[in-house]
This record gives C-alpha cells, sequence and structure tokens, in this order.
C-alpha cells in the first residue's frame, strides 16, 4: 500500500509569503513605495468578510498599504462603479479586488470591466483573460486560485508539467478556465469537465493531474482517481458539524480526501490546502502590478 504524499499548503504558502516579503522591501527600498491593495466588500456574506480580513491582514503583515471599503448590501450600482473610478486613478492603489459575489442587483462583469487591467489583481478583466489565453501570460495578471494551485503542482511534481494528461473539473470563469489555461500553456494534454460531461468517472480515472473546483462537498469519490495522480482540491464547503458542539462547521473540499489515502500520488488538504495559496498569490499579483505602474522590470517568476 502507497501512502499519498500530503501537498502542505499552508507551508508552501509561507515560504512564497516570505519570497513577496523580501521583494516588497526591495521595492521599498528602491523607490519609496509600498504596494498598494484595495479590496472591496458589497454585502455582509459573513465568508466573504472572512476572506476580506484574511487579506487586509496579510497585506498589512508584509507591509503593503492596504485598504478596505465595505459598502452596503443595497449599494446602487453606479456608486460601486463611482468608488472603481476613484481607485483607478489612485496613484498609491495598484491592485483592486471586488469581493465576489456581488449582490443580484448589480451588473458584476460591468463592474469587473470597469477595473484598470493593470490593477486587476484578481485577473478577471476580458484584457487578462485574453492576454492568459493567448500565451502572454507573462504581460498578464492570472488569476489567484489557478496560479496558486499551478505551484502547488510544481512544487510536488517539479517544474516540468509538459505531457501530463490533465482533468479540470468545473468551467467557472474564477477558477475552472483559468486553470485549464494555465496547464496547457504547461503543455499539459487538458480535459476541462462539467455538469454535462458523461461517464466522468472514467474521464478523471485517466488523469495524472486531477483539479477539482465544483463546490459539492466530497463529490469525487477516491474510486474515480487514477493510482499515483496528483489531486488539487479548489473545493470549499462548509457542512455542519453538530460532533465539534452545537452550531459549528467543518470546512471539506471536493474530493473524499480519507478514499485517497492509498492509492494516490499526492494530495491537498482542505483547509489548508489551495486556500492559502490563494491570499498569498494576491499579494505577489499586487506586487507584481505595481512594479509595473512603477515602470520597473518585471521580477522572476515565483515557482
Ligand atoms: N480555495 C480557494 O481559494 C477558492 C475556492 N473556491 C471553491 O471552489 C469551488 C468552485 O468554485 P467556482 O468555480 O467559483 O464554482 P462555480 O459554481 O462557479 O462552478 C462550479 C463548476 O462545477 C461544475 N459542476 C457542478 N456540478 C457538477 C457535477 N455534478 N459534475 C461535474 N461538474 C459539476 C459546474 O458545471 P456547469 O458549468 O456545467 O454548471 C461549474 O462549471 C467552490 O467550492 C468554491 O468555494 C473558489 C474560489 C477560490
Ligand atoms: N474577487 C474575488 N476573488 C477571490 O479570490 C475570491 C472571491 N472574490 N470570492 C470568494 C473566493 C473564495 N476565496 C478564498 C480565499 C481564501 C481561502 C482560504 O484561505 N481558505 C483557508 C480556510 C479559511 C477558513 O477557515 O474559512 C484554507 O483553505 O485553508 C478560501 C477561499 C477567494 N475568493
Amino acid at each position: 500500500m502507497t501512502q499519498a504524499t500530503l501537498i502542505d499548503g499552508k507551508a508552501i504558502a509561507a515560504s512564497v509569503r516570505e519570497e513577496i516579503g523580501r521583494r516588497a522591501q526591495e521595492l521599498q527600498a528602491a523607490t519609496g513605495k509600498r504596494p498598494g491593495l484595495a479590496v472591496v466588500l458589497v454585502g455582509e456574506d459573513p465568508a466573504s468578510q472572512v476572506y476580506v480580513r484574511s487579506k487586509d491582514r496579510t497585506a498589512n503583515e508584509l507591509g503593503f498599504h492596504s485598504v478596505k471599503h465595505t459598502l452596503p448590501a443595497d449599494t446602487a450600482e453606479a456608486d460601486l462603479l463611482a468608488l472603481i473610478e476613484t481607485l483607478n486613478t489612485d496613484p498609491d492603489i495598484h491592485g483592486i479586488l471586488v469581493q465576489l459575489p456581488l449582490p443580484g442587483h448589480i451588473d458584476e462583469s460591468k463592474v469587473l470591466r470597469l477595473i484598470r487591467p493593470e490593477k486587476d489583481v484578481d485577473g478577471f478583466h476580458p484584457v487578462n483573460v485574453g492576454l492568459l489565453n493567448a500565451g502572454e501570460r507573462d504581460h498578464a495578471l492570472v488569476p489567484c486560485t489557478p496560479h496558486g494551485s499551478l505551484i502547488l503542482l510544481k512544487r510536488t511534481l517539479g517544474a516540468d508539467l509538459s505531457g501530463k494528461t490533465a482533468v479540470v473539473v468545473g468551467r467557472s470563469n474564477i477558477v475552472g478556465k483559468p486553470m485549464a489555461s494555465l496547464l496547457l500553456a504547461e503543455s499539459c494534454t487538458v480535459t476541462i469537465a462539467h455538469s454535462r460531461t458523461r461517464n466522468l468517472p472514467d474521464v478523471i480515472r485517466a488523469a495524472d493531474i486531477v483539479v477539482a473546483a465544483v463546490g459539492r462537498p466530497e463529490m469525487i469519490r477516491g474510486e474515480w482517481i487514477g493510482k499515483g495522480a496528483t489531486v488539487i482540491d479548489v473545493g470549499i464547503n462548509r457542512l455542519p458539524a453538530p460532533e465539534l458542539g452545537e452550531g459549528k462547521t467543518r470546512l471539506v473540499g471536493d474530493v473524499a480526501f480519507d478514499e485517497c489515502l492509498d492509492h494516490v500520488g499526492a494530495i491537498t488538504p482542505v483547509p489548508g490546502g489551495v486556500g492559502p495559496m490563494t491570499i498569498v498569490m494576491l499579494m505577489a499579483n499586487t506586487l507584481t502590478a505595481a512594479r509595473r505602474q512603477l515602470g520597473l522590470p518585471e521580477d522572476k517568476p515565483i515557482f
């Protein structure tokens, strides 16, 4: 019986974070400027509040300039757009992140299109999406969760992923599509699966690399995953956990983790896998955006 390697996202995120901290200090020594991040939250979704707090805290810990704008859930679209215009022209702000999802009365696409592509640290603006898909990712800002997932894969399998068979389950603009695009750019043979995919277990079984971004707790069973495969579980699902006490919850991924341990090669846990990488890649993107806006040469890519 083999024993799967646990991909320690928390530890890898900590090492990337140190590197970003060093680079931010260099930037400040050279220019007197700190990378500046603005996070905008509309409404009071508790999960979003947790993420936004964590982004703000990490930015502060790394010595970034960080501002948080919390707007009421009934904010008019025009007011949100006006705030983005202000941030677009603020020279101390290099990165803008609007926490998703937005309340239903606001046109998400309109908001994302207004953010200056140079400041779009989520990588959701059509210009950044286009650059990534055109094979120009070095000039883009790359979405944080897929980018962090790719780093986990490279730290586990080595820098060269070419020729590997990868299945991405999920086709959202936030995770699935950009993940597939990054893996294709690494010369993997990529399949994108979704809710209409037939024989999903068989599709997944053929993969060297499985990335799960579905949002359904433990939907992907251990027996669907081939021997020795590497599994990146992006899913974050909060389930009630009465065994931990009344009203308590616990997080699980999209993959049945325990069922994988005796035969997969490596797997990310939830929590402690992709989540911590997402936050640190947001800081990496903010630093990249700051250097570009200050006219400095690109830093080495982070692996
Ligand atoms: N760790 C992190 O940092 C982050 C984690 N997440 C988590 O990742 C997960 C996915 O997020 P996101 O991409 O935004 O989710 P979406 O809901 O936008 O997309 C889910 C995708 O899963 C597909 N899907 C749904 N049901 C099935 C099924 N039965 N079989 C196969 N595919 C299915 C959908 O297919 P179709 O298109 O056909 O409907 C869709 O493409 C969530 O748990 C989210 O919380 C998200 C962002 C960051
Ligand atoms: N514009 C925008 N950009 C995003 O990047 C974005 C977003 N909107 N909306 C929501 C999703 C979700 N997301 C996560 C970030 C960190 C963790 C994270 O740190 N997770 C910890 C656990 C956190 C906990 O305990 O709740 C972990 O997995 O170990 C998870 C999920 C970013 N998102």
